[in-house]
């Protein structure tokens, strides 16, 4: 595959906006990162999305869209297409040389027991809107071939690892975290498949406890927590759940984790301990790997959270592995997912495999996404294709 100069959408399971990047890569190893953005959405269309995952759990197939569903949808896609546009007026530099679009949607359920996963975003809407090819719907074919339907970033995180190693910026293994709503790692070796999985509550539990509680949208910098203390005792009770015993692949819906362990405890005192139990969930990660990594990097908002950080720091410490933060190796923590769904997109259009059984649990293997192309007209230079 030539290089290709790809947009990546994502909106992940915080809620919290669109992140937009670009991207230039053959979808394998040839990756240049180009500028990113992104789109906040208010606090009322966070709420919206919010009360929606409730209506979503009524879904028993992945096309339903009970009650105001389907209007979110196509708000959420027309949302993403004016990301596109205001990001193409920003940078014209760029803007003539994008030729398609890789697009995650909204999670709104994720059943990988049932096979069953639905991201809102409407491919096809989206096309039209920005008259570029769309990749979309990248989750669905892993989940047909036995995969969990996530994590998808690992084949970018791979990407990643190998430009570092050969920058000499880093050595394998090497352990990418994304400390999102839910957080996930990557472990890549030196050679062969990465490992990689779900590995509990990120940013999600403190985000909901400080807007039960304070009325407050994150805990900025960790200020509230830095007027608590971590209750051991509540930690220790996360960490009961079997979900962390279990072996990966694995992968989580928003909901799996609830605030109930923390219930009962002071402001501050639970966005301590939740942040606690955002590290200690993704250290816990680490009995599963091959081999200790030999470095840590830390992506995503939670990275921005000086207590999650601290207590990374200091168990990755206990176990002679280092901590980076994206922006320490040269990337960029906030951009990764939409240039990961960026370069997807690309390797979905060139048939090459997105997910992989020690990824997601996939039986073999598999390509993923679902491709659009613009209406007659419009221009893109991008080719349709199919799968499987
Ligand atoms: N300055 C900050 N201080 C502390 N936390 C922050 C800060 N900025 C962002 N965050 C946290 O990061 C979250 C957003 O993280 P991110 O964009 O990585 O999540 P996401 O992509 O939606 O999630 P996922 O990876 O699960 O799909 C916010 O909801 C907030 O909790
Ligand atoms: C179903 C779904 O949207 N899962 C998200 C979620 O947010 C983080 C974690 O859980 C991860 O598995 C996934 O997103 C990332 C981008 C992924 O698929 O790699």
């Amino acid at each position: 595959m030539s290089v290709k100069c790809a947009i990546g959408l994502m909106s992940g399971t915080s809620m919290d906006g669109i992140d937009l990047a670009l991207l230039d890569t053959d979808g394998d190893m040839v990756v240049r990162r180009g500028p990113a953005f992104f789109v906040p959405y208010e606090a009322a269309f966070r709420r919206r999305i919010e009360s929606a995952l409730d209506t979503a759990k009524g879904i028993e197939h992945r096309e339903q869209r009970p009650g105001d569903l389907g209007d979110l949808e196509r708000e959420i896609t027309l949302r993403h297409a004016d990301a596109v546009a205001r990001f193409r007026a920003e940078h014209p530099r760029w803007a003539g040389r994008v030729e398609l679009v890789g697009f995650h949607g909204q999670t709104v359920l994720h059943r990988p027991k049932k096979s069953l996963t639905v991201q809102l975003g409407d491919g096809p809407l989206l096309a039209r809107e920005t008259g570029l090819a769309v990749v979309f719907d990248l989750r669905a074919n892993d989940m047909r071939h036995g995969g969990q339907g996530a994590p998808l970033v690992p084949a970018y995180h791979t990407a990643l690892a190998h430009a570092l190693v050969d920058a000499g910026a880093s050595q394998f293994p090497i352990c990418f975290v994304n400390v999102g709503g839910i957080s996930n790692i990557t472990w890549v070796p030196a050679r062969g498949d990465p490992v990689a999985f779900d590995s509990g509550p990120g940013n999600a539990l403190i985000d909901q406890w400080v807007a039960g509680q304070g009325g407050i949208p994150f805990d900025a910098d960790g200020m509230i927590a830095s007027e608590g203390g971590v209750v051991a005792s509540v930690v220790a009770r996360y960490l009961e759940n079997p979900f962390f015993a279990r072996k990966g692949p694995k992968s989580l819906d928003r909901g799996d984790f609830t605030l109930e362990p923390a219930e009962g405890l002071e402001l501050a005192d639970g966005a301590r301990t939740l942040a606690n139990v955002s590290a200690e969930a993704i250290l816990k990660a680490a009995e599963q790997m091959p081999e200790l990594p030999k470095c840590w990097i830390i992506c995503g908002g939670g990275r921005k959270n000086p207590h999650i950080v601290a207590d990374l720091r200091r168990g990755a410490d206990a176990m002679g592995s280092a901590v980076a933060l994206a922006e320490d190796v040269g990337l960029d923590g906030d951009a990764m997912e939409a240039e990961a769904w960026a370069y997807l997109a690309v390797r979905s259009l060139a048939g090459l495999p997105v997910t992989f059984p020690t990824t997601t649990g996939c039986h073999r293997p598999v390509t993923g996404g679902v491709i659009v192309s613009p209406p007659r007209g419009q221009s893109s230079s991008a080719l349709p294709h199919d799968f499987v």
